[in-house]
């Protein structure tokens, strides 16, 4: 799991690790920008020309180091040093005189000063030390970056974006790929800010462990490895029945595929016993597409109106294709006062009790809401930015004693602990219709297996995302469907079982 920091924690771990590695802070710097070298070249095909702009702080040493590795591994680079009028940081001239001993830099005292003219941009202009929005001679040549048609890549942070606020006044560099150092920065997870990043990659630059064992975070970041594979074990002696016994109440007319959808992911993802509740028209198709699970017919045709007899079951996943009907709400009612297990509650079953809030007050604790950001706005109102709806959530999972997933590029679990975890996994190909109902099934049959709904949660996001993933490399992100997933599904439970290697 890996700690989000914020941009003073971060200067914090970097002196933490000059005094107690020991090393000096030009050698720190130089072994980030070897580590940025190293990542650079081994996706790089052959020999591109490469533009560097370097500002004045570290960001802008970081610069000129990389450009000096680069030109040693036979690359040939130009470098603007944009001047700002201010003095340059320690390191930052002692990076710039070793580079002059091997070629020259442009300075840049107006942008119209400024030569691009490779394939490759390399922005080293400014770093975490960014203090202010990027405006004047940063803005222009910011401006006349992003109007480039050569790929950007960012040296730690595209110079612009602040490390750990949604501050986007001012000019930000739109970065293809961010080659960051040591941990992704807060803004990267935030969809607004995340927008500036690109792809991102984090390179171990040897920051010392001992600070992050202290250091206090009130962010994480999920990993595949984070993932305890022994919450798959299987008892040579278990019976269907040791298994979870997961009800998925879901589907209404035209919307039955939902159900089959999240259906087929519980029974894709462990649980031992699955019924759907369904209202009378999926009847047929619901018996003949998933013969596995047992089906329990609504009264109503076209939609959800009745449930009875739930205390059999471990989970109850409610909501995809559910529909709006009234009494559909009216199930909702019975079903939070009569069941005090957790539920799992997603699509229209949240809708419906953005209509009706006092329903919020009766889920049980420890119970796991899905929404995307839509279905968020509608239950708890806007925000004016991502960061903002983080903070909420968390509020609201603490106060509700409930489980937040709020789905995304970086899906956020809040949990009631008050502690926030970002998926790491998953790609743009899911944001397509149907795989937040593999989400639901996913994270009822873990449930129903008796994982903690938080543990639950994050685990079945991170799955979830692993099977997107793999789908992925498989049809590719177009043609991405969710029912790629319930196929690739299999294979993200085999790696985890392997995950030894990982
Ligand atoms: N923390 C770490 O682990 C390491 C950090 N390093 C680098 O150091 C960077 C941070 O360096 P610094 O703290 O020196 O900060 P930066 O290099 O990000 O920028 C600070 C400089 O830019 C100026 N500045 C800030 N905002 C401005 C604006 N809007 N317009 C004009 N000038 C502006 C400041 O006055 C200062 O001179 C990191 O991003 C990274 O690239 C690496 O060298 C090595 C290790
Ligand atoms: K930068």
């Amino acid at each position: 799991m890996i700690k989000v920091l914020s941009a003073e924690q971060i200067n914090k771990w970097d002196l933490f690790t000059i005094k107690n590695e020991p090393i000096s802070s030009i050698d720190l710097m130089e072994r980030a920008s070897e580590a940025f070298v190293k990542l650079f070249l081994a996706n790089t095909k052959g020999k591109p020309k490469v533009d560097i702009i370097c500002g004045p702080g570290n960001n802008g040493g970081d610069g000129f180091a990389i450009a000096r590795l680069l030109i040693e591994n036979g690359l040939k680079v130009n470098c603007n040093l944009i001047d700002f009028g201010l003095k340059l940081s320690e390191d930052c001239r002692k990076s710039y005189r070793r580079f002059l001993d091997i070629s020259q830099v442009n300075i840049v005292k107006q942008a119209n000063g400024l030569i691009l003219n490779g394939d490759i941009i390399i922005d080293a202009m400014f770093g975490s030390g960014l203090n202010r929005p990027a405006t004047g001679l940063a803005r222009e040549v910011i401006q006349l970056v992003n109007q480039s048609k050569s790929k950007t890549i960012a040296v730690d942070m595209p110079s612009g974006l602040f490390a750990d606020k949604v501050n986007l006044s001012g000019k930000i560099i739109e970065a293809d790929w961010t080659i960051t150092f040591q941990a992704p920065k807060l803004s990267f997870l935030i969809p607004e800010s995340g927008f500036y990043v690109g792809e991102w990659s984090a390179v171990d630059i040897g920051l010392h462990a001992g600070f992050l064992e202290e250091e206090s975070a009130n962010y994480f970041l999920f990993e595949k490895s984070d993932i305890d594979c022994s919450l798959f074990d299987r008892n040579k002696f278990d019976h269907k029945g040791k298994n979870g016994r997961v009800l998925i109440v879901a589907g209404s007319l035209g919307k039955m595929g939902a159900a089959y959808l999240s259906a087929k992911a519980a029974l894709k993802s462990g649980a031992g016993l699955l019924t759907v509740h369904i209202p009378r028209v999926g009847y047929v198709p619901m018996q003949t597409s998933l013969p596995e699970a047992m089906v329990s017919l609504d009264p109503e045709h076209d939609f959800v109106s009745k449930i009875d007899k739930v205390d059999e079951f471990d989970v109850v996943g409610i909501g995809p294709g559910l529909g709006m009907n009234p009494k559909t709400g009216e199930v909702l009612k019975q079903l939070f006062t009569s069941f005090n297990r957790p539920l799992v509650i997603d699509a229209d079953a949240l809708n419906l009790i953005a209509l009706d809030k006092e329903l919020l007050n009766l889920i049980p604790r420890g119970s796991v809401l899905t929404p995307h950001v839509g279905e968020f706005n509608r239950l708890f109102g806007k925000c004016d930015d991502g960061l903002e709806r983080i903070e909420k959530v968390k509020l609201i999972a603490v106060e509700k004693q409930l489980v937040i997933v709020l789905k995304g590029a970086h899906t956020v679990v809040a949990t009631p602990d008050g502690e926030i975890h970002f998926n790491s996994t998953g790609n743009s190909g899911m944001a397509t219709a149907g795989c937040g109902d593999v989400l639901t099934g996913i994270i009822s049959a873990f449930i129903a297996r008796g994982i903690d709904s938080s543990t639950s949660a994050r685990v079945g996001v991170c799955i979830h995302g692993w099977a997107g993933d793999i789908a992925e490399n498989t049809v590719g992100k177009t043609a991405l469907m969710a029912s790629d997933l319930l196929c690739a599904l299999p294979q993200a439970f085999c790696n985890v079982k392997d995950s030894d290697f990982i």
